[in-house]
């Protein structure tokens, strides 16, 4: 079990992040979401070694991660930390960078190491390729073979995708994480694609101002969201004032919905009219407004005319699921 506790961090005199302690089971995913800024990346430096905290612990199993104040090389044996950055050696070739991170005694086994790694990245065909000629995405997915070379116990990726087309992307993501799962490695990633987090990731630590404002199962967190910031972090969300549905409801109240939870009806409900109609592909994301003057997103499967008048309903048991206190954002 990976042990994390951050009392306080700070950059020079400032503050980054306070109270932040969460557990991983040995081969868990849990991801820390949360805004740019809010202290991801500082949280998987901390655990890597790269930075000194003043007050906390870190612990694998019963070793403790003493940081970069007691190791003259930062970093521990049994973790690996995919950064931004992706400090490869750019004038030799992919699988020299692959390899370079291989044990020097399973010298033997390198050939189908390396060629497992190519797989699971994608890109056997740059086998030889230096690394200096290869686009960005690409250079990223070479960084990820290199920290998984070494089978690392605790694996930290921060923003492991990012630069990686969507194309290529969705597969990466199935392979990856199938492959993580299977040899029981444990994960903490930084990340502000739900794409990345919801399909995969057991729990979701949320950050927000350097603090942990939410550590839920992933499921949870997404169909129960404790606020708006946590909700967001899914995508678009509405809050709905509850007096918009019933009159006589309390003012202080709003609903946390979705798009694609409401459903129409035809006289009765949320009256909005049309004022947007957004193309996503599978589905319209509309944009209406209330007699007030209240904005609502609402997805439907066909396109809406602009100006249509629609009848919103939402659904009594998300009413009852959602509802929250209107300063919850
Ligand atoms: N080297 C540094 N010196 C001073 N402040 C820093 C340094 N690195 C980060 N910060 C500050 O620490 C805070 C947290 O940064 P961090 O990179 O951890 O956030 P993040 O959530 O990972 O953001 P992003 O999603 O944009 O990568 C920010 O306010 C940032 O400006």
């Amino acid at each position: 079990m990976l042990r994390v506790r951050i009392d306080s961090f700070s950059y020079e005199n400032q503050k980054i992040l306070e109270d932040i302690s969460f557990q991983v089971e040995k081969g868990e995913y849990i991801a820390l979401m949360g805004e740019s800024g809010s202290g991801k990346s500082t949280v998987l430096k901390i655990i890597y070694g790269l930075l000194h905290m003043e007050k906390g612990s870190i612990f694998w199993q019963d070793k403790q991660a003493l940081g970069p104040n007691f190791n003259l090389v930062p970093g521990e044996s049994y973790m690996k930390f995919l950064s931004q950055d992706f400090d490869l050696m750019p004038f030799t070739t992919v699988e020299e960078n692959i390899a370079e991170h291989l044990s020097v005694f399973t010298r033997e086994s390198h050939d189908t190491r390396v060629a497992e790694l190519l797989q699971l990245i994608g890109l056997e065909a740059y086998a030889k390729t230096k690394v200096k000629n290869l686009s960005g995405g690409q250079q990223q997915r070479v960084a990820l073979a290199k920290v998984l070379a070494q089978e690392p116990e605790v694996l930290l990726l921060d923003e492991p995708f990012g630069h990686i087309d969507n194309f290529k992307r969705n597969i990466l993501r199935r392979n990856l994480f199938a492959y993580l799962k299977e040899k029981g490695i444990t994960v903490v990633t930084a990340s502000h694609d739900p794409n990345d987090v919801l399909p995969y990731a057991d729990r979701m630590l949320v950050l927000k101002d350097g603090r942990a404002i939410a550590h839920n199962t992933t499921r949870e967190l997404f169909e129960n969201p404790p606020d708006y910031y946590v909700a967001s972090l899914f995508g678009e969300v509405n809050q709905v004032p509850i007096q918009l549905l019933k009159a006589y409801a309390p003012m202080d109240k709003l609903v946390l919905i979705y798009p694609h939870e409401f459903k129409f009806s035809d006289a009765s409900g949320l009256k909005v009219e049309v004022v947007n109609s957004y193309y996503k592909g599978t589905h319209f994301l509309n944009e209406g407004t209330t007699e007030t003057g209240f904005s609502i997103y609402f997805n439907s499967p066909t396109p809406l005319s602009l100006g249509n008048i629609v009848f919103l309903n939402i659904p009594l048991e998300k009413v009852n699921l959602r509802l929250r206190p209107k300063d919850s954002d």
